[in-house]
């Protein structure tokens, strides 16, 4: 588990980001802390919250006891997002005080608009609240949650910092990859949640022999297949023994037709 080092792409502005992380929605309490610190320990570097998990104190105080074991604050990817009923630009620069004060940490790695706004305006003025907070020099990058091209188009059109990565639903069967490519297109990461359906992708015959195939099992190969479409993968688990088996997955690759073959399904 200690291959984190290489296992990083670049972001649009330089930043380093893991190739894989873990999610903590709905970990709460003693159970989001103690999954938050054990993932640190064993090699992960990317932690996926957000205000309205309502885990963010718990988050952070794993991550600073993580580090004051010795794990490089400069490796640690933190995101966090604002919330539907945050936005606009002064709740935004509330909410992200609130979130700020939770987490306890200097900076921020990554804040995202939660979920687009159907008031493009809500979403303009709430991505100026994020432009300004990332002045402030409180947070590394900024980004976005759930938007559709269309929706990145005209956020594009007015944003003076682009939006460092896109997070939204994305598996074998929910492949997105007309949004995906569009992302790619416009340097904006992908960064998928729901990984693994939420074990929906578990019983598919076609992952099944792939697992078979290469003595994974078929959530590594579903979180495989989208790290290597460039996909950055955040499933969520409260148990020890799938956090490692969620982070085995750069000892095998898929071939170009296994990667079709789960890109046709949906
Ligand atoms: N931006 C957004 O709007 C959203 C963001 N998210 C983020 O994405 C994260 C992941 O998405 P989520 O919806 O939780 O879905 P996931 O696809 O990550 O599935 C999580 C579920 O799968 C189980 N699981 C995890 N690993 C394995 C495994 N190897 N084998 C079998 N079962 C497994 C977990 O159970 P167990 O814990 O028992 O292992 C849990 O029930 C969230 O935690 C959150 O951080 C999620 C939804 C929306
Ligand atoms: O991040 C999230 C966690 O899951 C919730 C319930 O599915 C979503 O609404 C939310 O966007």
């Amino acid at each position: 588990m200690k291959q984190h080092v290489k296992m990083t792409t670049l972001l649009n502005n330089g930043q380093k980001i893991p190739l894989i992380g873990l999610g903590t929605y709905p970990l709460k309490g003693n159970s989001a802390e103690t999954i938050v610190y054990e993932a640190l320990k064993k090699g992960y570097r990317l932690i996926d919250t957000a205000a309205m998990y309502g885990n963010e104190e718990e988050v952070g105080r794993a991550i600073r006891r993580a580090i004051s074991e010795g794990v490089p604050r400069e490796e640690i990817t933190i995101v966090t997002k604002i919330w539907k009923t945050d936005m606009g630009f002064s709740k935004t620069l509330r909410a992200f005080a609130k979130s700020y004060e939770a987490l306890k940490l200097d900076m921020i790695d990554v804040v995202l608009i939660h979920w687009p706004d159907v008031a493009r305006e809500k979403n303009i003025a709430t991505w100026k609240a994020l432009e300004e907070i990332y002045y402030s020099g409180k947070v590394r990058a900024i980004g976005v949650s759930n938007f559709s091209p269309e929706q990145l188009i005209d956020l594009l059109k007015m944003a003076d910092i682009k939006p460092i990565l896109n997070q939204y639903s994305c598996y074998p069967g929910q492949s997105q990859e007309q949004l995906r490519v569009f992302c790619e297109k416009e340097n904006i990461r992908s960064m998928a949640y729901s990984p693994i359906h939420q074990g929906g992708i578990l019983s598919d015959q076609d992952i099944q022999q792939l697992a078979e195939k290469y003595q994974k099992t078929p959530a590594q190969i579903a979180l495989r297949w989208n790290i290597q479409r460039g996909v950055i993968p955040i499933p969520k688990t409260a148990s020890s023994n799938r956090l490692e088996e969620n982070f085995a997955v750069f000892d095998f690759e898929l071939t170009d037709k296994e990667m079709a073959l789960l890109l046709a399904k949906g």
